[in-house]
């Protein structure tokens, strides 16, 4: 059956035009502000280069239109792109010239309607930006009709090109994004520019974001995005405005963007398709159709690999005062009998290391930072000793209430990931009366509300839908007694960091001497250590299991050097070598993704693709379609790197390199999972950008995990610049106790600063040996 790629996603070639600004939209330079970064823009989709300098030297504000059509259904969906969005380039120059969306290989029927010209942008631009263009989002056509409207809504009547926001803010184009709640409507954008909201269903509390237009009146763009997302979705401008007047380059003061890897720079924190998307794209209605609930359905899970026993010659390192011996076997973990009956449905028969330690440090009430390879089992690491000591200290069965106050929050930087941490939980909790729950963006805000009414012991949640529902007063978190932050050094970087401390925070959070906090993840470096030290009681216990013969080399890593030009027919030949077995291929922009998961499917390779841009349903059926191997191949931005366990991936392919080597770690790690092997094989380009910022660290993960490491590669590392001290001899652990380093002054075991050395301190600082 031949498999259709739906390719829904606009304008992101602006993409590579911000990779400079790598906060984001709005951090410093602001959309535009920056000439430098004017450079490519535009030759698919996207404006011209003429229009974003304009933007640029008077300040910024001004976007493009943005063309979303949702995938009507994965058949036809290419002419949804035509029919949507489009633009009339009068000019020729840009904006959609060679096809809104960008990619002629798409689709050749666009821009029959709505749009503009190219040459108001322009005028919008010199007129102190703040414009924005048209935004037509048909949203999924087989969902609610009401999607469609937005498409009539949205898009801009831009007279004469004077430009949005020219008079003092009242050209604005105000619109909110896609609210569920229906207060405040009018507010956007109605001072200045352009306002808009993210999607984010809520309207409470982000009011501000464009209504201030600066004196100017020059559109102040403002914006707040999802949150919840770490594939960019969301954070231009978070902070607001601030875009207008001349001299006041840029737009959203602070900005900052999510993605770490998956697009930088304007288009991905939310990129240009996003801010389209939002701008006049649908209301969120997207109920996520309720989990298989049948006991199989609950406690299906896949084998263990041949190297799992192999976790047992693992060196474990734990510092910090007084830890709790490691126990050996389920039985130790004085796990109630319902908790250890699950654990057996679940077909866990031994401990993994970090599950040894982990248990009996949590079950001690300690806080904890734990690191251990991707795939080691650190999920029920935490679930289950939080479960036993809710269970022993007798919780509440949960009821109906309005207010509900969970006694377990655990936050996770992707929606797909805390939807896997939230079906663990469920399975863990089956037959006991803790009642997990789970929330994430992209969905009904009033469904969310509706499953925590229904009683909720262990919210499970990603940052930005949490927030909103405590902003709504919908939970109370005078009960928390365990805070859970997986992917940790995701959750505490630029991108989620401000989201934490608003947790933190928030009216009712105990404090850190209060509840017990958790950390894990598969990567810690040092940066993000000392900022976990402001949320761990001082005496917090570190545990870090090593990588000698463990999982790390059981995925067998190859580089090969492959130019831009030649990744598409090198990967067309390994697919076709790999056959069906179960790949996924990681590309750096969203734009991309759909691109090769659409050469694929005409290669009659079925694939599929996911990235911030996609609707939650599509990215959930996406994934749904790669599990079952309807879809042995997935194109996948960084969003899929971290935490999702999908049985039987043997390779991973990374088209595009990260610039960052954790994100490289966490992104192998998708196979060789639980003592399996796998394969991952990157395309290494050696005069990429992202290609000089990872060499030295790619040398330095291939050595530890004792992998053939090529001779080409190692000589770039050497003379590779900007780099500490590097050395090419493997390495015990994947990370250590910053606190042992003696970078701290020691105070009750280990001092506690406080927060304030930025996140943004590369990770390239650890463990150079
Ligand atoms: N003790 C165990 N016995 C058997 N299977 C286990 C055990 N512990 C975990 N697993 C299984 O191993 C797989 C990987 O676990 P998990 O997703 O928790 O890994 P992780 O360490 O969180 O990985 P990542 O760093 O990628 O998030 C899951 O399918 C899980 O059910």
């Amino acid at each position: 059956m031949e498999y259709r790629h739906t390719v829904h996603t606009a304008n992101r070639d602006l993409n590579e035009n911000f990779r400079s600004n790598d906060r984001g939209f709005g951090s410093q330079k602001g959309f535009g502000g920056d000439q430098n970064n004017d450079q490519s823009c535009s030759t698919r989709g996207g404006f011209t280069n003429e229009n974003f300098r304009s933007r640029g030297r008077r300040g910024g504000g001004g976007r493009g239109g943005s063309f979303h059509s949702g995938d009507s259904d994965d058949t036809n969906s290419h002419r949804d792109f035509g029919r949507t969005g489009g633009n009339d380039d009068s000019g020729g120059n840009g904006f959609g010239r060679s096809g809104f969306g960008g990619d002629q290989n798409n689709d050749q029927s666009r821009s029959t309607r709505g749009g503009f010209t190219n040459e108001n942008f322009r005028s919008r631009g010199r007129r102190g930006g703040g414009g924005r263009g048209g935004s037509f989002h048909s949203g999924d056509s087989d969902d609610t009709n009401s999607h469609r409207d937005f498409g009539r809504t949205g898009g801009n009547d831009d007279s004469g090109g004077n430009g949005f926001g020219r008079s003092g803010g009242r050209g604005g184009f105000g619109r909110r994004g896609d609210n569920d709640d229906s207060d405040n409507k009018r507010d956007f954008g109605r001072t200045g520019g352009f306002g808009r909201r993210g999607d984010s269903d809520d309207s409470e509390n982000r009011r501000d974001f464009g209504r201030s237009g600066d004196s100017g009146g020059f559109g102040n763009f403002g914006r707040r995005g999802n949150n919840d997302e770490s594939d960019g979705t969301g954070d231009f401008g978070r902070s607001g405005g601030g875009g207008g007047s001349e001299n006041r380059r840029g737009f959203g003061r602070r900005g900052g963007f999510r993605g770490k890897n998956e697009e930088v720079g304007f288009e991905s924190g939310k990129g240009q398709d996003d801010l389209g998307k939002a701008d006049t794209g649908p209301k969120v209605t997207y109920v996520p159709p309720p989990p298989p609930d049948g006991e199989d359905d609950i406690f299906k899970h896949y084998q263990t690999g041949i190297n799992f026993d192999k976790y047992d010659e693992i060196l474990v390192d734990v510092s910090g005062v007084n830890a709790p011996p490691a126990i050996l076997s389920f039985e130790d973990a004085e796990l109630s009998e319902t908790l250890t009956r699950n654990v057996y449905k679940a077909g866990y028969v031994k401990l993994t290391p970090i599950q040894k330690h982990s248990i009996p440090i949590v079950m001690a009430g300690r806080d904890l930072m734990a690191c251990a390879q991707t795939g080691s089992g650190k999920t029920a690491a935490f679930l289950l000793p939080i479960l036993a000591h809710m269970m022993k200290s007798g919780v509440a069965a949960s009821q109906f209430k309005d207010i509900q106050e969970p006694e377990a929050i655990i936050v996770a930087p992707t929606r797909e990931l805390i939807n896997q941490i939230y079906l663990d939980a469920r399975k863990f909790a089956y037959g006991t009366v803790v009642r997990p729950v789970v929330i994430y963006g992209g969905t009904q805000t009033s469904h969310s509300l509706r499953q925590i009414f229904q009683g909720c012991n262990i919210l499970c949640a990603t940052p930005g839908r949490l927030l909103d529902i405590i902003n709504k007063e919908k939970i109370g978190l005078g009960k928390v007694k365990y805070l859970v932050l997986d992917e940790a050094d995701r959750m505490l970087d630029m991108g989620f960091m401000e989201d934490v401390r608003k947790l933190l925070l928030s009216p009712g959070m105990p404090s850190r001497e209060e509840r017990q906090t958790l950390m894990f993840s598969a990567t810690f470096p040092t940066p993000i250590q000392s900022l976990a030290r402001e949320i761990l009681k001082p005496d917090y216990l570190f545990v870090v299991v090593g990588q000698v013969g463990g999982a790390c080399s059981d995925v067998e890593q190859q580089i090969i050097e492959v130019e831009e030009y030649g990744k598409r027919d090198k990967l067309l030949e390994l697919l076709q070598h790999i056959g069906h077995e179960r790949t996924m291929v990681f590309v750096k922009t969203k734009k991309k993704a759909d691109f090769i998961a659409t050469v694929l499917c005409q290669e009659k390779i079925p694939s599929t693709s996911i990235h911030g841009d996609r609707e939650q349903r599509e990215r959930e059926k996406a994934l749904s379609d790669f599990r079952t191997g309807q879809c042995p191949v997935i194109v996948a931005t960084s969003v899929a790197a971290r935490g999702l366990d999908i049985e039987n991936v043997l390779h991973v392919i990374n088209f595009d390199i990260p610039g960052d080597i954790d994100e490289y770690v966490h992104r192998i790690g998708r196979t060789g999972r639980c003592g399996n092997i796998g394969k991952a094989i990157s395309f290494f380009d050696r005069r990429g950008d992202d290609e000089q910022k990872v060499v030295r660290g790619l040398v330095k993960v291939l050595t530890d995990a004792h992998q053939e490491v090529p001779a080409w590669l190692e000589e770039m590392a050497f003379s590779a610049h900007g780099m500490p001290t590097f050395s090419s001899h493997p390495s015990k652990f994947a990370s250590v106790d910053s606190r042992k380093r003696g970078d701290f002054q020691e105070d009750n075991g280990y001092s506690n600063p406080g927060i304030s050395q930025p996140a943004a301190r590369a990770a390239e600082e650890e463990d150079w040996g």
